[in-house]
């Protein structure tokens, strides 16, 4: 691997001393996925584990921890070294619910006070073979980087695509159900995501109950995300508490999104989730994040499966479906086309059939 002198090589941050209360994820491995039975041996622990806490790792992937460091300097490179300008070459579209490109940090308050959120984000579109995205490619570091980004975007897909089978397994559904509704090559807005968050004092994190993201599901189908070595991750399991996810070396934490909970029934949970003050021994590093989230196909008809597993279990009701892009682009517009972050408890958030709570305490 060429590591260009420009870029630097990123340290992985040492992993906590502290003895938090992690979560217990489980882990499966994808390597099993192309032998025989492999996907049916897979599908049945995906089962037991999205029945319950919607978070779980995946090893086996084909993608190395070395591998993702090199993602993780790039995303340092990216942060570090292009001027708040460049960055913003290519900047979110909040109102238009368009999530591609740069958000800067701190532009919104968070809970109503003075504090400001400590985050930037990076999104970057996925590389269709039509360019369709192109016009969303105008940074610098894209540019330079292209054919790395295009390969690790597609690399992550490709870990999603095998998920997404299991998915359809589990429900008993055709096992193309869910790739057919989210094809690499199909318009969506799927995105390979950097996020950076900046230490904030004692003092402003005091104000805002330590929060550095608050309660959430996520918007879309899966989220993948790179073993994270800075604890401040937590889940919020199915007995009510908080939990840290913890390190997996070479691991990809992976989870449940709302949109294949609707399609699901419900049965798959999105599981709610945050980002907290990271523990004293690494407060002080910046936590940097690698994501690549799957949103639904654009024009994917969003509705729960025709399943016989969810007919079975009684959670099977026809629905008047919803496209992926109205979706999305309300959802997205509905929680970041604002000046703060609220608390937002017991506030819900509806398209169509679907309603989604938005704060969690
Ligand atoms: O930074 C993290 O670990 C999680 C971020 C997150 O939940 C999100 O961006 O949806
Ligand atoms: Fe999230």
């Amino acid at each position: 691997m060429i590591i260009e002198p420009e870029v630097g090589k990123w340290i992985p941050p040492q992993p906590t001393r502290y003895n938090l209360d992690w979560a217990d994820l489980a882990t499966i491995d994808l390597s099993i996925y192309d032998k025989p039975g492999g996907k049916q041996q897979l599908a049945a622990q995906l089962k037991r584990i999205v029945e319950n806490d919607g978070f779980w790792a995946v090893v086996g992937t084909g993608i190395t921890q070395e591998e993702m460091n090199r993602v993780y300097s790039l995303g340092n490179f990216f942060f570090m070294n292009y001027t708040e300008e460049q960055k913003r070459v290519q900047e979110v579209d909040f109102e238009h619910g368009n999530y591609f490109g740069y958000k800067v940090r701190g532009n919104k308050t968070v809970f109503g006070t003075k504090v400001k959120d400590n985050v930037e984000t990076f999104n970057i579109a996925k590389f269709t073979e039509d360019g369709l995205f192109e016009p969303y490619f105008k940074q610098d570091f894209i540019s330079r980087f292209h054919d790395e980004l295009e390969r690790i975007s597609k690399r992550l897909f490709e870990v999603a695509r095998k998920l997404l089978v299991l998915f359809a397994i589990i429900l008993e559904l055709e096992e193309n159900y869910f790739v057919d509704r989210h094809r690499y090559n199909d318009p969506s807005d799927d995105h390979l995501r950097f996020m950076k968050y900046h230490p904030r004092s004692q003092e402003d994190d005091n104000l805002v109950e330590n929060t550095w993201a608050r309660g959430h599901t996520d918007f879309g189908t899966l989220t993948l995300l790179f073993n994270q070595l800075v604890s401040g991750l937590q889940i919020k399991t199915s007995s009510g508490k908080w939990r840290y996810v913890r390190p997996v070396d070479g691991g990809i934490i992976c989870n449940v999104g709302d949109t294949l909970s609707f399609w699901s029934g419900g049965y798959f949970k999105s599981t709610i989730h945050r980002v907290v003050r990271p523990p004293p021994d690494q407060v002080d590093a910046p936590r940097i994040g690698v994501f690549y989230f799957v949103r639904p196909g654009d024009h994917a008809q969003v509705e729960v499966a025709p399943s016989p597993l969810l007919r079975q279990l009684g959670l099977y009701k026809p629905t008047q479906p919803i496209t992926g892009t109205e979706y999305v682009r309300a959802r997205v517009r509905d929680y970041h086309y604002k000046s703060e972050y609220l608390k937002q408890n017991n506030v819900k958030f509806r398209v169509g059939e679907f309603e989604i709570k938005d704060g969690f305490e």
